[in-house]
């Protein structure tokens, strides 16, 4: 049985998604949720789903290996960042290197980097006029946005698309996707 750490910051949408596509399943389980947001919507889900959570202490996060311990401590295989808002520490990439995937609301490297995030991102993608959007699922390395491509997957924007509509657009690709991309990893 693999074990999948979920980091996020938000409502847990996607996290959600992996947790229902490994329910019953004897190849993996998301067996940790860590989030840096003690509000976010992600311990709601931890709660109901009876997975450990973990509030980030921001000072450990950045200086120390708190974090890779308690990781390697729950023999964790995968990380998996699903709306994760901290750019993850050199010493954590370090520690798994090829096992911490992240999942951008567009088509790297367009839109990507600091300050690309959440609503901002659709927000530039349709002021540059763009035709079309989507989803990048790549490794995770000390810079953001910059780790290898694992999938790219599009959608059309049209003239009456707002920040909102777009979002749902990218969210249904990244619901769709980013369950399948996890099992395949660890297949
Ligand atoms: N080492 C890495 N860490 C993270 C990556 C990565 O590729 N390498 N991806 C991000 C996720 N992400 C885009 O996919 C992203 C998230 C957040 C930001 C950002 O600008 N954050 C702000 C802080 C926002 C807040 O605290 O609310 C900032 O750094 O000033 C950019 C890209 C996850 N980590
Ligand atoms: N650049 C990082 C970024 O913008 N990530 C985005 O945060 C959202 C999290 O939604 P969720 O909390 O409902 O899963 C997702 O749309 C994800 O692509």
């Amino acid at each position: 049985m693999k074990n999948i750490a979920i980091f996020a910051s938000g409502a847990g949408t996607n996290a959600q998604k992996i947790i229902d596509h490994f329910r019953g399943s004897s190849l993996a389980k998301v067996s940790l949720i860590v989030s840096n947001k003690a509000e976010a919507g992600i311990f709601k889900i931890a709660a109901r789903e009876k997975i450990p959570a973990v509030l980030i202490d921001k000072e450990q996060f950045f200086r120390g290996d708190t974090y890779v311990k308690l990781l390697q401590e729950n023999n964790i295989d995968l990380v998996v960042l699903a709306g994760f808002l901290w750019k993850v520490p050199s010493n954590l990439v370090q520690a798994f290197p090829e096992r911490i995937i992240n999942i951008h609301p567009a088509l790297l490297p367009k839109y990507g980097g600091k300050g690309m995030y959440g609503h901002f991102v659709h927000e530039a993608v349709l002021a540059a006029g763009d035709a079309e959007s989507g989803i990048t699922i790549h490794f995770v390395n000390e810079k953001y946005d910059d780790g290898g491509v694992i999938l790219q997957e599009r959608c059309t924007i049209t003239p009456d698309d707002t920040p909102e509509t777009l979002a749902k657009k990218v969210q249904a690709l990244e619901h769709r996707w980013f369950p399948l991309i996890v099992e395949r990893l660890l297949s």
